[in-house]
């Protein structure tokens, strides 16, 4: 028997499916009946031994069962074990018209979600069933939710699929079979972090730690013991001994990001440990050893740091025995649309909204964008446009809304020159003149600083919070100044 409500069959989707089972066939078809007039958005099917429900369960995805206990071959019982074999997830409800409470909670025990007894109360039906589906549907959502967020941990996927990607995905594999130190160059933002947790994950320390350390982000003085450990008494305030991040990666990954900038007493000990694989926390006159492959990252021109004589050149070659390159987003635009679909999929994903789709002209112009701070500056523009999208499509009124929210123009670059763009009041002349000003000076700035806000923010006379927010107002990061050119 086939109780199909009145949905029409485009909606066979959204049906929920009940299974009831039991071998006497009028039961079973009259209970049908009676759930399915109750529950029109339900698919009710009868069926009339274990097996059949069996059979049904394994064809598709079922929310709730109702089963009799005693049935000849295979009994209520060991239909529950099998059914929550086959879907974990399913509420099987248990009838019996002989059992006493304890065969109820044997079968609650053996994972059934409730019992009802015969004969049956149909409002004490109703309510278990309108339960047991509000069940599935909070267990269906809790597993999207559990595949985004396994989507999420997985994103170690590089999206690209123009040459310059194939080839460096090609590397990463190559580089990952072998167990030497690497270096990954490339611009901030270009996804060198992305490519060291997948040659750590597709390495044979896949199951072991994988730590990233940024290195510019912890004070000078503090790196040293950070890497290597410190025993109590060190320095003043260590009053406790402290394991290092070397220690703590012991048989997996550390990932120094911006190696670039470490200091030449830190430079000395990981010379050291890079040698003979040995760390000495500050304080202690005994080394010990450690296994831990290095990734070392950097935006930065190391052979001018070398010239310099900021950047050992033992370390450098040490660092350097395979080398990835990973190229600006500008130098492969061939990604872009690949890599806009995939983020716009994902915000969408990450906010719950339906999936959205861009405009041709939106794909272009994101081609066309020079995008200094690369795939991270890409990323976080379509982030917002998926915020501020109310329909469905993403399209260029949306792009040059979210750009003058930020303060941009849809132009990649807006001279400035001194007198408004329009008529208008001298007020929001000045403003606008102002406005213009003040973002070319900061970009200005901290191209000359390489993205250093505490330099820029002594040269400017402002306060670093001050700079924080005209950077947060103008949408950039400090960051997307560290690789680009500029003087000295
Ligand atoms: N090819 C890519 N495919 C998908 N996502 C990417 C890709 N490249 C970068 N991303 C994403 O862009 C963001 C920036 O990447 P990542 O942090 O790896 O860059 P980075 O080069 O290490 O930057 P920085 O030098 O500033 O530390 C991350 O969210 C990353 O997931």
């Amino acid at each position: 028997m086939n109780n199909r409500s009145a949905t029409s069959p485009t909606n066979r989707d959204s049906l929920v499916d009940i299974v009831i089972v039991d071998d006497e066939q009028d039961f079973a078809r009259g209970l049908a009946r009676l759930v399915s007039g109750r529950f029109p958005e339900a698919r009710v099917e009868a069926a009339l031994s274990g097996a059949e429900a069996l059979r049904l369960l394994a064809a598709r995805k079922v929310q709730l069962m109702i089963t009799d206990l005693r049935m000849p071959e295979m009994n209520g019982m060991q239909l529950l074990t099998e059914a929550l074999k086959l879907d974990p997830d399913l509420s099987m409800v248990v009838l019996s018209a002989y059992g006493t409470i304890e065969t109820a909670v044997e079968a609650l025990h053996a994972g059934a979600y409730d019992f009802l007894t015969k004969p049956i109360e149909p409002e004490q039906l109703f309510r278990v069933v309108a339960k047991g589906l509000e069940r599935s549907r909070l267990l269906t959502e809790n597993n999207r939710l559990r595949q985004i967020l396994s989507q999420q941990d997985s994103q170690g996927e590089l999206v690209g699929e123009g040459p310059a990607m194939r080839t460096l995905r090609q590397a990463i594999g190559a580089v990952a079979q072998s167990d030497y130190t690497v270096l990954i160059r490339g611009e901030s933002g270009t996804g060198k972090e992305l490519a060291a947790r997948l040659i750590h994950r597709l390495g044979g320390r896949a199951d072991n730690p994988f730590l990233v350390v940024n290195c510019p982000a912890i004070p000078e003085n503090l790196l040293e013991s950070e890497l290597f450990g410190h025993v109590r008494g060190a320095f003043t305030g260590a009053d406790k001994a402290h394991q290092g991040l070397f220690a703590a990666a012991h048989t997996g990954t550390l990932h120094l990001d911006e190696i670039g900038d470490i200091s030449p007493a830190v430079q000395t000990k990981l010379l050291r440990f890079l040698q003979n694989g040995e760390i000495r926390p500050v304080g202690s006159n005994e080394s010990q050893s450690v296994d831990v492959r290095v990734i070392a990252s950097t935006n930065r021109d190391l052979e001018a740091s070398l010239r310099d004589n900021a950047f050992r050149e033992d370390l450098y070659y040490r660092l350097n025995v395979l080398t990835l390159t990973l190229p600006a987003l500008r130098e492969r635009p061939e990604d872009i649309p690949l890599l806009a679909g995939h983020f716009l999929r994902r915000s969408c994903e990450e906010m719950g909204l339906a999936g959205k789709e861009m405009d041709a002209e939106v794909l272009q112009w994101l081609t066309a964008r020079p995008w200094p701070g690369n795939v991270r500056e890409l990323q976080s523009f379509i982030r917002r446009l998926a915020v501020f999208c109310t329909g469905e499509r993403l399209d260029m009124a949306l792009v040059r809304r979210v750009l003058e929210g930020s303060g941009q123009t849809d132009r990649p670059h807006r001279p400035v020159h001194g007198r408004p763009t329009r008529p208008m009041a001298y007020k929001e002349a000045k403003a606008e003149v102002v406005h213009a000003f003040t973002q070319d000076y900061v970009r200005n700035l901290l191209t000359l600083t390489r993205g250093n806000v505490s330099e820029a923010a002594r040269i400017s006379g402002l306060s670093r919070v001050a700079l924080q927010k005209i950077l947060a107002r103008m949408g950039e990061q400090a960051a997307t100044f560290r690789s680009q050119k500029g003087a000295p």
